[in-house]
């Protein structure tokens, strides 16, 4: 019987900023930011990233932050999982992992925006809130919409979903 492999999830550093770049490249679901991008958010936003590793490869990602206006808020920004190990709830784990480094008391609201195809990442979201109870509100005018890309740069709408409040005594 094959052994499962084991995945082990950590903050990033800004070494692992390249196969962030490697990982994001070849999902194809993603938008393929600068390896500037992910070296320096690897680096300045370690606490609130998780990267995935199996065998020593980087197989999963989430980058996250807390807006400056909104500090109860986790903001999240790209959850990448590899397609080899898509199925085994790696996504939901890593929200879990940023949710269980904060704590309810810091994380009030999880938000992401997330495109109408993603149908994978809706539902990690969806499943995220079944799984603490909460509400998940989808709040397009807080989103960014196709309209506000560049012209001639095609891009879906970008939804906010916002997830929470974690805890019913904070609001
Ligand atoms: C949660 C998530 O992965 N959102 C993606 C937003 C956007 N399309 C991007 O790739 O940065």
């Amino acid at each position: 019987m094959q052994q499962e492999q084991t995945i082990t999830l950590r903050p990033p550093d800004k070494k692992d900023g390249a196969a962030v770049w490697e990982l994001i490249s070849s999902a194809g679901t993603l938008d393929l930011n600068s390896a500037y991008c992910y070296l320096m958010f690897c680096n300045l936003f370690q606490d609130t990233c998780v990267i995935a590793e199996e065998k020593g490869q980087t197989v999963g990602f989430v980058s996250a932050f807390f807006p400056p206006d909104r500090e109860n808020s986790l903001f999240v920004w790209q959850v990448a999982v590899d397609p080899e190990v898509r199925g085994r709830g790696l996504g939901k784990a890593m929200l879990n992992e940023l949710l269980s480094r904060h704590g309810a008391q810091r994380i009030v609201f999880m938000e992401a925006t997330v495109s109408p195809s993603n149908e994978a990442s809706r539902r990690l979201f969806q499943s995220v809130a079944a799984a603490h109870s909460c509400p998940l509100e989808v709040i397009h005018e807080e989103g960014y919409p196709a309209g506000l890309f560049p012209s001639g740069h095609t891009h879906e709408d970008e939804p906010l979903l916002r997830i929470g409040p974690f805890h019913k005594n904070n609001t």
